[in-house]
């Protein structure tokens, strides 16, 4: 359907590679922001280069000030509400993996400030979006933010992280083989505003990342540079639809429900990867390409099945039967599937 107007927000200044952390002050320099930076950072991206984030926004004339948040929640962002409304800073900085993205950003949409987001690990793609997500209670809301106004991503620091970090980046990025899928379902089925350009560009991050999945390799920083700049596309994909769907369908409904049923038992992107094989063999049978994701997923060591996200057998399940609860989004999951249906796609596909 022709739309009057359509807002397409994206980042200004995208700063990828080695060493580029000492180029935040710059990157931000161009943007004639002004007044102190407020950095926002959870405890280890604060060791890892929070501290030198802050170091560096010092010599744009400035004092920086820094808020440490726990974990990804609507009270961590009412607090860093409040510390911005106490501290008036004129920008705030996102240093660390989602969770500290998602929280700056959510913050700065709400204080209407200019945000930048400064990755310490290569781990999820709300790096460049222009969507937070959280959990509430019982549901999990994707909330409409501003994108970051720029993006600094050293991957020397990437290269540096955990690997299983940006094992769970790939997985992450290759969730939106199933997301698209899921996308298109519902434009069929619901009306559902569907973005051929969106969808186009997260299918095909995907398939870049898979073609290049044998040379993603751990401590190799050229890998960080490949699954940062996938991550920067999905994103965009995001930003150009407005809304997280080109990058979350079934798989992600079903890692939100685990969020809540197994609290920090896994990583998001690896959740998601498993639940893309799932949702892969729902959308698709038992001849279809569920195969194709659990291979891509194995190839660059992301996990697979319930015992490799440590997360057990009956979790797993009612995650599958309930997922469809955790949002209004219409996916291959319907008004739900019951207890039989899930038992035997997590079978068939190896995931139990
Ligand atoms: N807005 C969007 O569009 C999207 C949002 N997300 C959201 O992002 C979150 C998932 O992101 P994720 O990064 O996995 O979660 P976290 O931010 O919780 O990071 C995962 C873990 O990695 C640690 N960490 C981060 N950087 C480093 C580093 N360089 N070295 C060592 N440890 C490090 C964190 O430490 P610590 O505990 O100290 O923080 C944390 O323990 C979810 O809340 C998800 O919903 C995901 C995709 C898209
Ligand atoms: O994780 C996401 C994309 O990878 C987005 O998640 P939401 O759909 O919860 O915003
Ligand atoms: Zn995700």
């Amino acid at each position: 359907m022709f739309e009057k107007s359509t807002w397409i927000r994206l980042p200004r200044n995208v700063v990828v590679g080695h060493g580029v952390l000492d180029q935040t002050g710059e990157a931000i320099s161009e943007l004639h922001l002004s007044g102190a930076p407020l950095v926002v950072t959870s405890p280890t991206p604060r060791e890892v280069a929070g501290e030198r984030v802050k170091a560096e926004l010092g010599s744009l004339g400035e004092t920086p000030e820094m808020v440490v948040v726990e974990q990804a929640s609507f009270d961590e962002i009412e607090r860093v509400i409040d510390v911005a409304r106490d501290l008036e800073p004129g920008y705030l900085v996102g240093v660390g993996g989602g969770k500290a993205i998602d929280i700056a950003k959510m913050a700065a949409a709400d204080r209407n400030l200019g945000f930048i987001s400064v990755p310490t690990a290569a781990s999820h793609d709300g790096i460049v979006s222009g969507r937070g997500s959280v959990p509430d209670g019982g549901t999990r809301h994707s909330v409409a933010a501003d994108p970051p106004l720029a993006v600094v991503a050293d991957t020397e620091v990437l290269a540096e992280a955990p690997w299983r970090l940006t094992t769970a980046g790939c997985a992450d990025i290759i969730s939106n083989y199933t997301a698209v899928r899921d996308w298109k379902l519902a434009n069929r089925l619901q009306n559902a505003q569907y973005s051929e350009y969106a969808g186009a560009l997260s299918q095909m991050t995907a398939e870049m990342l898979v073609e290049n999945a044998d040379s993603l390799k751990r401590g190799l920083e050229e890998s960080a540079w490949v699954v940062v700049k996938a991550l920067v596309s999905s994103g965009v994909a995001m930003s150009i639809a407005d809304s997280s769907r080109p990058a979350s369908g079934a798989e992600h409904l079903f890692s939100h429900q685990l969020d809540r049923l197994a609290p920090g038992d896994a990583l998001h992107g690896h959740q998601v990867g498993v639940g893309s094989v799932l949702t892969a063999y729902l959308q698709d049978g038992e001849r279809g390409d569920w195969r194709n994701v659990r291979d891509a997923l194995a190839t660059i060591g992301a996990p697979t099945t319930a015992d490799e996200l440590g997360i057990d057998d009956e979790t797993v399940l009612e995650a599958l039967t309930t997922a469809h609860e955790i949002r209004d989004r219409y996916t291959i999951l319907g008004d739900g599937i019951n207890q039989d249906a899930a038992h035997e796609a997590a079978t068939v596909t190896g995931v139990l």
